[in-house]
């Protein structure tokens, strides 16, 4: 195996010496014959073989089982490991990323914590300052750049965790069960966030849950990954008109047949 790495792409040879052909125009995020092993080689790999593109400015949600190498895949496209197989391909540099924990700096302010992500980017302490407050009037935090963390809520600390990693400023922004841990009305309110700031910004997004309805208010595209080794099982296109509802009709119907799915899933690795 020979990877590659530059600012932009992490490249790992599908072949030794026979690098796929490079993204073209129309990709986000191009995933080709990508296979992760950890350790143990006579183990099933944790990913295997996985094709996935995603297009500029499509909202994509990566469902599975705890465990099926979600956060892996996301990793992976991050940069911040390579695949043991396969290319992995981001065509606008690297992304910008947001976990479950919002991870902020306890001892800096809430703009702070954006002005450091700003600061890391190269940008200006006069235009960090503008920014920062952009960045928080468009999470609907305005006026909260010298909050301290623990002032915050739980969903305004996602908030600013959320416009930290629009500071980064890359064009695909990768989500790892960032609202898990929010009570249930909270992360509807950030739900609606979510998809304004994504209509707005015409950011790629990756997402990922185990939580079907969440997918499927969400997402253009729900792919479902089955566990050790972890394939794309099947993807469903989501065409329910925005804005979306997590009690909506439509919603409910299409996560009771992706339930369905991800059950049989669950119970083939059970076996
Ligand atoms: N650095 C690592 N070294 C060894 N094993 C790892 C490493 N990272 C992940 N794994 C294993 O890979 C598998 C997939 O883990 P991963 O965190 O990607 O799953 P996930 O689908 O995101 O799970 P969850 O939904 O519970 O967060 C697990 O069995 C995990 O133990």
């Amino acid at each position: 195996m020979t990877s590659v790495s530059t600012a932009a792409v992490t490249t790992a040879a599908h072949t030794p010496g026979a690098p796929a052909p490079a993204a073209g125009p129309g990709v986000a995020v191009r995933l080709q014959g990508v296979s992760k092993h950890f350790g143990d080689a006579s183990r099933p790999p944790v990913l295997d073989r996985i094709d996935l593109t995603v297009a500029p400015g499509e909202f994509v949600c990566l469902l599975g089982a705890s465990g099926c190498g979600k956060s892996t895949l996301l990793s992976l496209v991050a940069g911040l490991d390579a695949p043991s197989d396969g290319t992995v391909e981001v065509p606008d540099g690297r992304p910008a990323l947001m976990f479950q924990e919002p991870a902020l700096y306890p001892w800096l302010t809430a703009g702070q914590n954006i002005e450091l992500a700003l600061r890391l980017r190269g940008v200006g302490r006069q235009a960090r300052r503008a920014e920062a407050d952009r960045l928080l009037a468009l999470v609907h935090l305005e006026g909260s750049h010298a909050k301290r963390v623990h002032e915050l809520s739980g969903g305004m600390r996602q908030r600013v965790a959320l416009a930290r990693a629009l500071a980064q400023e890359g064009r695909v922004l990768l989500m790892d069960e960032p609202f898990a841990a929010l009570d249930a009305i909270t992360r509807d309110v950030m739900h609606d966030e979510l998809t304004r700031i994504w209509r707005e910004t015409g950011l790629s997004v990756v997402f990922v849950t185990h939580n079907v309805r969440e997918a499927v208010r969400l997402g253009q595209r729900v792919v479902l990954l089955s566990s050790r080794p972890g394939r794309i099982v099947r993807e469903w296109t989501v065409d329910l008109p925005h804005p979306r509802r997590i009690e909506d009709s439509g919603v409910a119907e299409l996560s009771v047949e992706i339930t369905d799915h991800l059950r049989q899933e669950i119970s083939r690795h059970g076996r």
